[in-house]
C-alpha cells in the first residue's frame, strides 16, 4: 500500500462509529455511560448523529431493533443494545462486554387463573410476540407445536382482548404483567445491555475500541465497589485486615490518637454489608464508605 493509501485508510478509520438508542429504555443510561468514560457528546433534540468533541467518536441515534443490521453491514462499527434484540435478530455481530444496565427478562405469561403445570400448557395455543424468532427456538427445543402472533408492542394486552392464550415479552418489575391480569410462567432469556461490534474493524478501529474499552471496564468496576475508611483499635487491627481484601491490600495509617490507626480499603459491592457487619463487630467505629468514580486495577 502507498503512503498516501495509508493515509487515507488511516483518515477514514480514525473514528469509530457507534449506534446507541434514539429514545426509550436504553438512552439516558447509554449516554450517562459515555459521560462516565470521560467522552462529550452533544444530543440535541432531534439530532440523529452527533461527533464527540474529545475522543475520536461518531455517535448515530437509531431505533434498538434496527442497531444489530447497522452493525453486521458496517454503517456503525460498534452498537449499545439489549441481548434481546441481539438474539432476536441473529446478526453477524460480536458480543464485547455486557454493560449492567437495562436489565430485565423475556418470559412468557399466562392469564390469571389458567392451570399452568409445564410447557405443555401452550401446545396448540396461540401467543402473542414482539420475538418471534426467539419463540419459535424455544418452542423447537421443547418440542412444542403452538402458533406465533407477532404484534409490535403493547404485547399484554393480547390475553385480555381475545388475541392469544399466551404472550411472551419482556419483564423486569412485573408491574406491567400484573396490571394486565397476568402470571409469568417460564423465563427464556435473562437480558442487559451489550456492546457489540462489527466482525472486522480494521486494527485502528479496534485500537480506539479498546481505549473505549479500558474506560467502560474502569467505570464498572467502580460501580461494583466501594472505597471504605474507618478508625480501629490496634490491638484489633490484625483481625479488621483479615475482614478486608483492598486492591492489594489495606493502607494503615496512624491516627493522632495513640492506639488507634485509620483503615482504608475497597470492598466489592457483593459483599459489602456482611463485610460492615463484621468489622463493626470487630471494633471498627467510624466507618465511612465512599464511592468511586472510575477504578483502574
Ligand atoms: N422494563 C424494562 N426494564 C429494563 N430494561 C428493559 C425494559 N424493557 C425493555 N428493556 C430493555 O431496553 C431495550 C429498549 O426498550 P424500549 O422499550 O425502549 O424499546 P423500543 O420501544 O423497541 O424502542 P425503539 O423505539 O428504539 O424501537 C429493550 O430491548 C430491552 O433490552
Ligand atoms: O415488568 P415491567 O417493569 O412492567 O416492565 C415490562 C414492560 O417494559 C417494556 O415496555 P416499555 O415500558 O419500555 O414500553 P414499550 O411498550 O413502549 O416498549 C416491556 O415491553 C414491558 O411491557
Ligand atoms: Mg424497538
Amino acid at each position: 500500500m502507498s503512503t498516501t493509501n495509508a493515509n487515507n485508510q488511516s483518515a477514514n478509520n480514525g473514528i469509530l462509529k457507534i449506534a446507541i438508542q434514539k429514545s426509550g429504555r436504553l438512552h439516558d443510561d447509554s449516554m450517562k455511560l459515555l459521560k462516565e468514560c470521560g467522552i462529550d457528546v452533544s444530543n440535541g433534540v432531534n439530532k440523529l448523529k452527533s461527533e464527540a468533541s474529545n475522543f475520536p467518536l461518531e455517535v448515530f441515534f437509531l431505533r434498538d431493533d434496527d442497531i444489530p443490521q447497522y452493525v453486521e453491514d458496517a454503517v456503525a462499527d460498534i452498537g449499545i443494545v439489549g441481548e434481546n434484540v441481539v438474539y432476536e435478530k441473529k446478526k453477524k455481530v460480536d458480543v464485547v462486554e455486557k454493560l449492567g444496565f437495562g436489565k430485565c427478562r423475556l418470559s412468557i405469561a399466562v392469564q390469571k387463573g389458567d392451570v399452568y403445570n409445564d410447557v405443555s400448557f401452550l401446545e396448540g395455543k396461540r401467543i402473542a410476540t414482539s420475538y418471534p424468532v426467539i419463540v419459535k427456538d424455544f418452542l423447537n427445543e421443547k418440542g412444542i407445536n403452538a402458533e406465533i402472533h407477532e404484534i409490535s408492542g403493547s404485547v399484554e394486552i393480547a390475553p385480555g382482548i381475545g388475541l392469544a392464550q399466551a404472550i411472551c415479552d419482556l419483564v423486569s418489575s412485573g408491574s406491567t404483567l400484573f396490571m394486565n391480569g397476568l402470571t409469568e410462567v417460564e423465563t427464556i432469556l435473562q437480558s442487559q445491555a451489550i456492546l457489540i461490534k462489527n466482525t472486522q474493524l480494521s486494527a485502528e478501529q479496534q485500537a480506539i475500541l479498546n481505549k473505549l474499552l479500558f474506560r467502560i471496564q474502569a467505570v464498572k468496576k467502580a460501580k461494583n465497589n466501594k472505597y471504605v475508611l474507618l478508625n480501629a483499635p490496634n490491638d484489633q487491627l490484625e483481625q479488621i485486615i483479615s475482614l478486608l481484601p483492598g486492591m492489594k491490600s489495606p493502607t494503615v495509617l496512624p491516627l493522632a490518637e495513640k492506639g488507634w490507626s485509620s483503615v482504608h480499603s475497597v470492598i466489592s459491592e457483593s459483599t459489602f454489608w456482611d463485610i460492615i457487619e463484621k468489622l463493626k463487630a470487630a471494633g471498627a467505629q467510624g466507618i465511612l464508605v465512599v464511592p468511586i468514580e472510575k477504578m483502574i486495577v
